[in-house]
């Protein structure tokens, strides 16, 4: 520590040697006392000479960015900050977008922390992998440290942790939840800081109540609760100690930069027109900075990115001297680590030195909605949609519909303008409508998506009444009871509701259970190898590509490497032929199916791989032929065989629910076999069955 803050004493460490005069091995801070640290001390810190955290001197980059950090609101209340965390045990934090509650106040909490060496990890999740990963790296620029060592993130096959040497660790909530299944105690974590718990993720919302739980066992654990301003009573009412003393509120003040709102006089009709028109608006009239659109879906967003680049060339080519070069970047979940990257890509450089600056426009889902600073962004277009999940327990069907978003989305995306410098937000709906129409808040995931998997993890980390679990919001009966007998079909829960062996392990595979369930049970029919091909291409979306110019060489390309009894055999052949000819892009290239969804399904295989030797899951295979192919197809059965129908005259009929359902137009079998098993069950524009297999009703 620096000189400045060796004279505050305060009380020892736990683990120091109480009496000496001079200790031994004293570490320099020793004297930077853990949750006694005071605004003041930390602000030396900041500024002194030398990074408490390695205690090497900081880098130039490390002093620029500390000039910015000094400007957010949560700088500015860094002493309210502690005085309410060195008091409560769990407190609630909301502030505006951009404030700095995802980036700031978890490194307050490792100040708090210091000498980490001895001390333990603080978390801080989020709901969404892509920021969890890029908040990571920026957090690590911001304390000068190295992400993956000191600063890392934890996302679903991917670890960017060193143990021993992480103290600050951002992750998806789904990681932390399934931590807590091998060490519900998480003794390895001083703090949690659920971050974003406003979106209600069905992982967040189960953390909350086993964190609840958990804060009781271990007083020296803190909790901190990070929420956009609207529903913060929520969360105080229910992390109360008491019902008369709801958590403590911190409420950051103020915002970075002024957002300047715009509304459409009237409702547009048609909102992908409108939201390309709107882009390419902003691109011919406003000022330098890039644009993001919100759009609901893949399909949507590579065709809107195509539209836009065609106009703008356009554009810049009427009028050099006016309009800048343009780059449009897509943003969705599949899209794979390296490629949703390419946000942060600086913009086009300038046609000529007197020439209008490039512009750089992502056009992504909602994944971009939440705490990710995209630098550069002025421009936010909000269309005001999103795809939704929504699962009816009734006839088990979940579906993905185009919805209007809610107030509290609305805001985030406003969020993503003016995180570094003033910005302008174009909402394509009307004012009115905002008020009127738009719910406050999105409904919970966990009250309305399939809660078969969570019901595992719930059971797994011990819960014994899953309906009367301290949930912040209680889902349906039906859901959980429709969960509990999937499971008990699955064998992963006896008729007593207790968990099986064979559940135990199926918890710790990130899969669907049925999926988990398959894989465990496929070294039975000699094809575990294979199996684990095909459950790590289902893990990603979108093998085939399919462009527009060019849909019939796609086809043609595809039918060559299509198995006509088995899409899941067909991704089983797609996996082998790639790593046949040496993982070569060239070959993806000239097959059209996409090498970044090959490599993903690898790293997936990878990690499930790992599982499969920790848990004694043998890895094998009877050899190709014939026989291979109908044992993979038989220990589908054993997992999939709630997702079977029948052929009943041009249609089929779920075995199960007696729905009528179609073959989607995507599945590549050459025949109508009587009976099939599904991997998904979507209804868009009619009810549909996709990635299927023949199979014989015998198994
Ligand atoms: N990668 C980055 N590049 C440049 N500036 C950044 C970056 N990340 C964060 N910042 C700055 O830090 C500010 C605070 O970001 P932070 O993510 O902590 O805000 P927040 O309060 O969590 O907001 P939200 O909930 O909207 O994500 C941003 O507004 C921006 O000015």
């Amino acid at each position: 520590m620096t000189a400045s803050s060796s004279s505050k004493k305060g009380p020892p460490h736990p683990g120091d040697q109480g009496g000496g005069s001079e200790k031994k091995d004293a570490h320099p801070l020793d004297d930077f006392i853990p949750r006694m640290v005071t605004a003041k001390q930390v602000q030396a810190a900041l500024d002194g000479p030398l990074n408490p955290f390695n205690l090497q001197p900081y880098s130039a980059q490390y002093k620029g960015i500390l000039r910015n950090r000094k400007e957010l609101p949560a700088y500015a209340q860094m002493t309210e900050f502690y005085e309410m965390f060195t008091k409560h045990q769990i407190m609630i934090v909301v502030g505006e977008t951009g404030s700095g509650k995802t980036t700031q106040i978890p490194q307050l909490v490792c100040y708090s922390d210091l000498p980490h060496s001895r001390g333990k990890i603080v978390a801080c999740t989020q709901p969404r992998r892509i920021a969890a990963m890029s908040v990571a790296k920026r957090v690590a620029d911001e304390m000068d440290l190295t992400l993956g060592k000191e600063v890392g993130y934890s996302v679903r096959f991917d670890d960017m942790t060193e143990s021993g040497t992480t103290f600050l660790k951002y992750m998806t909530d789904g990681m932390l939840l399934r931590e807590a299944t091998n060490d519900p105690d998480l003794n390895c974590y001083s703090t949690i800081i659920l971050d974003e718990a406003h979106e209600r993720t069905l992982a967040t919302d189960i953390l909350m109540g086993l964190l609840k739980g958990l804060a009781k066992r271990r007083p020296d654990l803190r909790l901190i609760i990070t929420s956009a301003t609207l529903d913060a009573q929520k969360f105080q009412r229910y992390f109360s100690i008491r019902r008369s003393s709801p958590a403590p509120l911190f409420k950051i003040q103020g915002r970075t930069h002024p957002v300047e709102i715009f509304y459409t006089r009237y409702p547009e009709p048609e909102y992908f027109e409108a939201a390309i028109r709107t882009v390419l608006m902003v691109h011919r009239a406003e000022d330098e900075g890039d644009i993001l659109l919100f759009l609901t879906g893949q399909e949507e967003i590579d065709d809107a990115c195509r539209k836009i680049q065609i106009e703008a060339e356009d554009l810049l080519k009427q009028d050099p001297d006016a309009i800048g070069p343009l780059v449009c970047i897509p943003l969705y979940s599949s899209l794979g680590p390296a490629l949703q990257a390419r946000i942060f890509d600086p913009p086009p450089p300038r046609k000529n030195p007197k020439g209008p600056a490039g512009r750089k426009v992502i056009v992504s889902t909602n994944i971009a909605e939440t705490s990710l600073t995209i630098d550069g962004i002025v421009y936010v277009v909000d269309p005001g949609f999103s795809k939704q999940n929504v699962y009816n327990p009734r006839n088990r069907v979940e579906s993905l519909l185009v919805s209007p978003i809610s107030k509290a989305s609305a805001q985030q995306r406003t969020g993503r303008a003016g995180r570094t410098k003033p910005g302008k937000c174009f909402r394509l709906y009307t004012e009115k409508d905002f008020m009127k129409e738009l719910e406050d808040q999105d409904h919970p995931e966990i009250l309305k998506n399939k809660l078969d998997s969570t019901v595992l993890t719930l059971v797994k980390l011990g819960v014994k009444d899953i309906v009367r679990f301290d949930y912040i919001d209680a889902p349906a009966p039906e859901t959980l009871m429709r969960a509990l007998e999937a499971l008990n079909y699955l064998a992963a829960l006896d008729d007593e509701g207790n968990l099986t062996a064979l559940g135990g392990i199926m918890a710790e595979f990130p899969l669907d259970p049925r999926l988990a369930k398959t894989l465990i049970v496929s070294p039975d029919f000699k094809c575990s190898n294979e199996i684990l091909t095909i459950i790590s291409m289902l893990s990603v979306q979108n093998i085939w590509l399919r462009p527009t110019n060019q849909r019939k060489e796609a086809d043609q390309a595809k039918a060559l490497l299509t198995n006509p009894d088995s899409d899941h055999l067909t991704l089983l052949n797609v996996y082998n032929a790639w790593v046949q000819n040496s993982k070569d892009p060239n070959w993806s290239w000239s097959n059209y199916v996409s090498q970044r969804s090959l490599l993903e399904a690898e790293l997936a295989r990878r990690q499930l791989e790992s599982l499969m030797v920790r848990f004694d899951v043998d890895l094998v295979s009877v050899g190709y032929g014939p026989k291979l192919y109908q044992r993979v197809r038989e220990a589908l059965v054993c997992g999939l065989f709630m997702q079977v129908a029948r052929k009943e005259g041009q249609e089929y009929v779920t075995v199960k629910d007696n729905q009528k359902v179609f073959l989607h137009p995507s599945c590549g079998l050459d025949h109508t076999p009587e009976w099939v098993l599904f991997n998904e069950f979507i209804l868009t524009t009619r009810p549909y069955i996709r990635t299927v297999t023949a199979v014989d009703p015998k198994w």
